[in-house]
């Protein structure tokens, strides 16, 4: 395994709601995100959101994040994704991590708890700092952008 598959360790809180829940992780050995399931019954009607509960806080160790993505299944069959997608939980954030969903079907969604509502990619973080100057380097594209490369020349 190339030592940047290595896992790293998410420490994770059980909090007293999340009792007998599984533990979010891969359905199959190279899976990208791991299932995270309800911890609670909540219907959805459409284009109605929420914050569902999943009754676990984590500790994410510094220099990594954990992003939210929404399962293609419930995307394609019912609609159902999320409107902050990629969600982000940032390291320092102990509190209970919450799947904000969307349901952008034309059908009331039903969620029980235990159901799986969404995947979570462990990933690092590039820190970043702007230094402010007074003129950028010039480049071919300029300030092109926002469809700029796909115009027709005939
Ligand atoms: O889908 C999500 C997105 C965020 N969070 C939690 C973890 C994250 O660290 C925190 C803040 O998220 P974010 O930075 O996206 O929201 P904000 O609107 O900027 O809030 P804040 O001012 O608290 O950063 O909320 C979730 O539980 N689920
Ligand atoms: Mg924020």
């Amino acid at each position: 395994m190339p030592s940047h598959l290595a896992p790293i360790e998410i420490r994770l809180k059980r909090l007293p709601h999340g009792e007998g829940l599984p533990v979010p992780g891969y359905a199959t050995a190279h899976a990208a995100g791991m299932d995270v399931v309800s911890a609670e019954d909540v219907t959805l009607q459409p284009g109605g959101r929420h914050a569902v509960a999943t009754g676990f806080a984590m500790a994410i160790p510094a220099g990594y994040e954990v992003q939210v993505r929404p399962r293609s299944g419930l995307a394609l069959k019912h609609g159902i994704s999320l409107p902050n997608t990629p969600g982000t939980i940032d390291a320092d954030y102990r509190g209970e991590l919450k799947i904000i969903l969307i349901n952008l079907g034309d059908a009331p969604f039903v969620i029980a708890r235990g159901d799986r509502i969404a995947q979570l990619v462990a990933a690092p973080v590039q820190m970043a700092r702007f230094a402010e100057v007074e003129e950028l380097d010039s480049t071919v594209r300029g300030s092109g952008g926002f469809g700029s490369t796909g115009v027709r020349s005939s």
